[in-house]
């Protein structure tokens, strides 16, 4: 039976990113996506910067009532959520519902700048949220929030601050070096409170990768669903979006969106030992 795989996040009205993202990269998986929007960000075409509109809550508590309406669902992403309210919607029903997997993306920061958008929302996402979680996905600038780090630009660095994640409560922690992490590669690091597994592939010189870290943590969720382990599942994950950005395109003159149409047949590639993992 196709896996049900449902994203509770935010509508990127560009389509890049959000929501969006997430439908398109559970479809390329195979899976079957279920959504519900906790809120709408849009982009000032002029300045570039991003607003949040949050959804009316009773109307978010109603979709995801709708997605658990038909049983229980295997696999959960938590994206942008837009308000407190939204925390307490998301916590009531992962702890009323089954679902055996839960992927976090604790998004506070968009490409545009590097700012944080709702820092009023931090805390109660760590207490809440950050120890539901499988595994929390931050990228270099919510890694450096959650670990309550000033500066992450080694590898040393990033080891301690997965240390830090991880010990606010989740199963696992990958961080997101990307674009931002110095040097030549795009640097991820997964921990699971036992080893650290970097994984690196060739930073792309590009803009196109709008849309990279939803697409990533919807990938895991997918892979986790269709009963991936989570190591796997991030690997998988890895090669996907490393071909999302490197197939990406312009749609405007401010943002490179990656192709979530990329990378079909994503698990084949898995079994044949492709992509460049190093364990350290
Ligand atoms: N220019 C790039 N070249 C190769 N991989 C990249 C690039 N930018 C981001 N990535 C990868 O895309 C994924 C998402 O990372 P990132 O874009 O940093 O997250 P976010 O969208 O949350 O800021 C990670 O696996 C990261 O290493
Ligand atoms: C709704 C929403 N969530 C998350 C993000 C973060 O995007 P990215 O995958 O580039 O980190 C965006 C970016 O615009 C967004 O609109």
């Amino acid at each position: 039976m196709i896996k049900k795989i449902l994203t509770i996040a935010g509508s990127d009205a560009g389509g890049g990113a959000g929501i969006q993202a997430d439908l398109k990269t559970f479809e390329e998986y195979g899976t079957f996506g279920l959504s519900s929007i906790t809120s709408i960000l849009t982009v000032d075409p002029g300045t570039q910067l991003p607003d949040i509109f949050p959804i009316p809550i009773d109307v978010l508590e109603k979709q995801v009532q709708t997605a658990f309406s038909g049983g229980p669902v295997d696999a959960v992403k938590i994206g942008l959520l837009g308000s407190i309210e939204v925390i307490d919607v998301i916590e009531k029903f992962l702890k009323m519902n089954k679902q055996p997997h839960v992927v976090l993306d604790p998004v506070m920061a968009v490409k545009v700048n590097d700012n944080v958008l709702q820092p009023e929302l931090v805390e109660a996402m760590i207490k809440r949220l950050v120890p539901l979680a499988d595994i929390v996905t931050p990228n270099l600038v919510e890694a450096r929030i959650l670990a309550n780090m000033e500066v992450i630009e080694t590898k040393e660095q990033l080891k301690e601050a997965a240390k830090k994640i991880y010990d606010l409560g989740p199963q696992s922690v990958v961080i997101k070096g990307g674009a931002r992490f110095p040097g030549e590669m795009a640097t991820d690091l997964f921990y699971d409170g036992e080893s650290f597994e970097f994984i690196h592939e060739e930073k792309i010189e590009t803009k196109t990768n709008h849309g990279a870290g939803c697409s990533f943590a919807a990938a895991i969720t997918a892979g986790l669903g269709k009963g991936l382990s989570t190591f796997e599942a991030v690997q998988l994950a890895k090669n996907y979006v490393t071909s999302s950005i490197q197939n990406g395109l312009y749609l405007n003159s401010f943002t490179g969106y990656v192709w979530h149409g990329a990378y079909l047949n994503a698990e084949e590639r898995m079994t044949k030992g492709e992509g460049n993992n190093e364990n350290k």
